[in-house]
């Protein structure tokens, strides 16, 4: 059985949000931010939370920001980013545009720990997501060694660890849909 005291939360806040045209996270859905959303739904499951940007702006929230250690790079620095710096064998990492996202959802990925898997991922209507994921530490070696390589794909990084998938059902995937365009902010508000 794990302590909550070792899992970090980590909330990748970068990139270019070229779909959305604007800056994801401070997007409001239900008087609140997406980051704010993804800050709530983790707040009971761990001690500490981290937001990966380069953006000052985040800083608002009060939470200990890093930047990422290699630039433009994707989703993949940034998990990088934040497992260098973690001090837990276990983070959970969330990206900033799943404001329908719960505890609840995150609690299955801890529950489901087990003595070998190094990263568990939900799946959802049949897609990986590897940004609601919890990564052990010792994944940072191994996606330094492929960003060396000019490796940008996340998938694929995920999948040269040792993975575990945990399948959601229609009713708990809602809770994990991407909103990375204007017009999905706009189905999830009606
Ligand atoms: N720290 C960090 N986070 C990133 C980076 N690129 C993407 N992200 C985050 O990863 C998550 C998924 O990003 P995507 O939706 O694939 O990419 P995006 O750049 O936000 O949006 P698009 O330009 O529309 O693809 C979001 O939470 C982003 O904020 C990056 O280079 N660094």
């Amino acid at each position: 059985m794990i302590d909550k005291k070792n899992i970090t939360g980590m909330i990748l806040s970068g990139g270019k949000s070229s779909r959305m045209g604007t800056d994801k996270g401070f997007l409001s859905f239900n008087g609140k931010s997406f980051m704010q959303h993804s800050i709530d739904a983790l707040n009971p499951l761990v001690t500490d939370i981290i937001i990966v940007s380069n953006n000052k702006d985040y800083d608002v929230f009060g939470l200990k920001r890093i930047e990422d250690d290699i630039e433009n790079a994707g989703p993949l620095a940034g998990i990088y980013s934040g497992l260098k710096q973690s001090k837990t064998d276990y983070n959970l990492v969330l990206s900033c545009d799943i404001p329908l996202i719960s505890s609840t959802i995150l609690q299955k990925l801890i529950d489901a720990i087990d003595e070998d898997s190094e990263i568990i991922q939900i799946e959802s209507h049949g897609k990986t997501m590897p940004l609601i994921a919890l990564y052990k530490k010792q994944c940072e070696r191994t996606f330094l060694k492929l960003l060396n390589e000019g490796e940008r794909r996340l998938q694929y990084a995920v999948n040269q660890c040792l993975v575990k998938n945990i399948i959601l059902n229609d009713n708990e995937a809602y809770f994990t849909k991407n909103i990375n365009t204007p017009e999905a902010l706009k189905d999830i508000t009606i």
